[in-house]
């Protein structure tokens, strides 16, 4: 057992005594930041935070995404669709199946320091996992909508020359590397670079460390989830997704005797493909987390800062909601799990969604083919 190893699993185990699990979200507020909010640790893609001019994506103290609203017609077309979604009264049951693919929704709020910005309040799909392993893939050959410009379309066209083919495209990702207990970042730009013979090995690959041991577990039940989604696009003529993207996630961070062992019996660093050169990845290490023992109830006080919206008509809207959902979050043990986001350009044309429907049959046939891989 390599160095480091028995003291994670003592932290693991002094967590689960305290009846918490690894904290990767518990560290210090920076103080340029909206009260009661820190950065989301595991953004890969999509807008950043960077203050009053770059508005994006926040975590608020009680472990939920707040995602900044954009400009119209985006952003309330994003706001108008989980609204809909969301809608309490609801009884249509393609919009309840969808409902279940997607963050949950609880409302849209007010930041003190934005007054002006309406914030989404979602479900935070990665906070249940200790070393979170997350992929952005934006569906569909074509992510530009019906109303585009020729410029628009024209940068849409040349982001990845292999988006009509494969019909997905990453746009960011992190993967945890049990061996070097490292999470490896790896950006846009290395996504669109990847070859059209890359893209199985050095993309999927690489998120489910292939190189070492492939995750058959995770890509099992992600196939089952995404199977779900599949069935329910095949029938459904209300939506048409363009630009929206699958955020895929597993726990990085599995039991030593079940999964890990005989890949570190077999595999050194030095075989293990992907490290600190040659990958195009960037590393953290994460080992500096791995002492945060802090209570549970610790993540859902401070809220005051925050207006939620009054609306009779969506989901768990109050408070006391949010801070229940959120704690029962944290005692999933999730092997992995993967959920539509990014409706900023949602349209109804009464027709199947083939764009996203080809991209998600071929994702799909990708990861058979990973697993069919030999190891
Ligand atoms: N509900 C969520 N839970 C956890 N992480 C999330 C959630 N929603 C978004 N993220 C993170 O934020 C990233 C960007 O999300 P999203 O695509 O919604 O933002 P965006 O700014 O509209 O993106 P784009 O600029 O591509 O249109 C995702 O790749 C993911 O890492
Ligand atoms: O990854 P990059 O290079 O930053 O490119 C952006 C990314 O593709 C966004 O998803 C897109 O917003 P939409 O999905 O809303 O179209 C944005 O379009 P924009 O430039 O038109 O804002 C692009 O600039």
């Amino acid at each position: 057992m390599p160095p480091g190893v028995l003291t994670d699993l003592l932290v693991e185990a002094c967590l689960h005594l305290c009846g918490k699990k690894g904290m990767d979200n518990d560290f210090p507020e920076n103080p340029h930041l909206p009260k009661g909010t820190v950065l989301p640790r595991n953004q890969v893609a999509g807008h950043k935070h960077e203050g009053r001019s770059k508005l994006g994506l926040l975590q608020h103290e009680d472990g939920t995404i707040l995602k900044a609203s954009q400009k119209p017609p985006r952003g309330t077309r994003e706001v108008d669709f989980y609204k809909q979604v969301f809608d309490a009264t609801c009884t249509d049951k393609t919009i309840l199946q969808l409902r279940s693919f997607l963050p949950r929704f609880f409302g849209v709020c007010h930041l003190e320091e934005y007054p002006d910005v309406t914030y989404l309040k979602l479900e935070n799909i990665v906070y249940p996992f200790r070393k979170p392993c997350v992929v952005d893939i934006k569906m569909g050959k074509r992510t530009y909508d019906p109303e585009a410009g020729p410029a628009k379309i024209a940068k849409e066209v040349t982001k990845f020359p292999y988006v009509e083919k494969f019909g997905f495209q990453f746009t960011g990702m992190q993967t945890y590397d049990p061996v070097e207990q490292k999470t490896k970042f790896y950006d846009k730009f290395f996504c669109r670079k990847l070859g059209e013979d890359e893209l199985l090995k050095k993309g999927l690959g690489a998120f489910f460390n292939l190189q070492q041991c492939l995750r058959r577990d995770a890509i099992q039940v992600l196939l089952e989830k995404l199977r779900e989604i599949e069935s329910w696009f095949a029938s459904q003529t209300m939506f048409s997704f363009y630009a929206s993207s699958l955020l895929l996630v597993y726990e990085g961070d599995m039991p030593y005797n079940n999964y890990l062992s005989p890949c570190i019996q077999c595999h050194s660093k030095e075989d293990s493909g992907c490290g600190s050169s040659g990958c195009g990845s960037t590393e953290l290490d994460q080992n500096e987390d791995s002492s945060g023992c802090t209570c549970e109830s610790d993540k859902t006080d401070d809220i005051s800062s925050i207006s939620i919206e009054n609306s009779s008509s969506v989901i768990s809207t109050s408070l006391n909601d949010i801070k229940t959902e959120s704690s029962e979050d944290l005692h999933n043990d999730a092997i992995a799990d993967v959920r539509m986001i990014d409706f900023t350009h949602v349209f109804s044309q009464g027709e199947i969604d083939e764009n996203y429907l080809f991209g998600l049959r071929n994702l799909i046939r990708n990861l058979e083919m990973l697993l069919e891989l030999p190891s």
